[in-house]
């Protein structure tokens, strides 16, 4: 029996995720929430008790969970977003150590719309003009959504352009027209929404419109719990959903 510890484990995601591990027969090693004071000293206790942990909280825990990770030698599942530059270059160095899988969404829907994506956006070309919007209950506090901006990436890749020169955030006023090849957010939050992503390809006259719809936090949840095992026993380095659904 698997036993997993949470970082967020009170949380709308820990909450999913205890249901997702009961449900597939697997154990909770440990939760760990701020609320309880002393994050790094209860994570490393539990990472100690676990195969795997999995980090749904927030960008300020990060540091304790990787280094618990680290010092327990335990892979880590990161989903937690709004995530910057060095919170990705800690991730990195962590994943010289154990076996890391950071990505925006576990969902096994968002993982092939990914993969739809860059074929998409490989396929049409740039005289379609990529806009991602995304909408998310009125608790979220990070924007755009870190599926936005996976998705993003995907068609950056699909591109062969870097996402970081061609993304536009957050339009207001005039001269906000769109730069050719622009990739564009739009983020709407309200009521209990659970995530909701579509992104547009519009071109002259027509345009291809690809959704994906998270009716409750169980997908995620379930998928973590997934991708979590997956990642027991892998050596150490940074790994994908698509790798965990063999998509690629
Ligand atoms: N990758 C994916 O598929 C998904 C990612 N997410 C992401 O997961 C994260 C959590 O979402 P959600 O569960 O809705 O958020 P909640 O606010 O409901 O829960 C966050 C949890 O994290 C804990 N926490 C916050 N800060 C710290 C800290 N510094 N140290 C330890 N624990 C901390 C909180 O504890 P306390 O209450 O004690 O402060 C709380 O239990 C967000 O970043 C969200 O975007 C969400 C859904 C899917
Ligand atoms: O905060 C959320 O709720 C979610 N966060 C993730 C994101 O930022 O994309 C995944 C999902 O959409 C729900």
């Amino acid at each position: 029996m698997t036993r997993i510890g949470i970082v967020g484990s009170a949380g709308q995601m820990g909450k999913a995720l205890k249901e997702a591990i009961a449900a597939a027969g697997h154990d909770l090693a440990g939760g760990v929430d701020q609320a309880d004071g002393d994050v790094a000293g209860r994570v490393q206790e539990v990472a100690r008790q676990s195969d795997v942990l999995v980090d749904f909280s927030a960008p300020d825990a990060l540091s304790a969970t990787l280094a618990a990770a680290v010092a327990a030698e335990v892979p880590v599942l990161i989903g937690t977003t709004g995530l910057d530059a060095a919170h990705l270059a800690a991730i990195d160095r962590a994943a010289s150590r154990i076996a890391v899988l950071q990505t925006g969404n576990t969902s096994l829907g968002v993982a092939m719309l990914a993969h739809v994506v860059r074929e998409t956006a490989a396929r049409l070309g740039p005289q379609f003009d990529i806009e991602i919007v995304e909408m998310h209950h009125r608790m979220k506090i990070d924007a755009p959504s870190g599926t936005a901006l996976l998705l993003a990436q995907a068609a950056a890749q699909g591109r062969g352009i870097a996402l970081a020169d061609h993304m536009e955030r957050g339009r207001d006023g005039s001269g906000a027209a769109r730069d050719r090849g622009a990739i564009g957010f739009a983020s709407l939050r309200g009521g209990t929404v659970a995530g909701e992503h579509s992104v547009i390809f519009a071109g002259d006259d027509e345009r291809v419109v690809l959704s994906h719809q998270a009716e409750n936090r169980m997908v995620f949840a379930r998928g973590a719990v997934r991708a979590a095992c997956w990642l027991i026993g892998k050596p150490p380095g940074r790994f994908t959903m698509a790798q965990v659904l063999d998509l690629q």
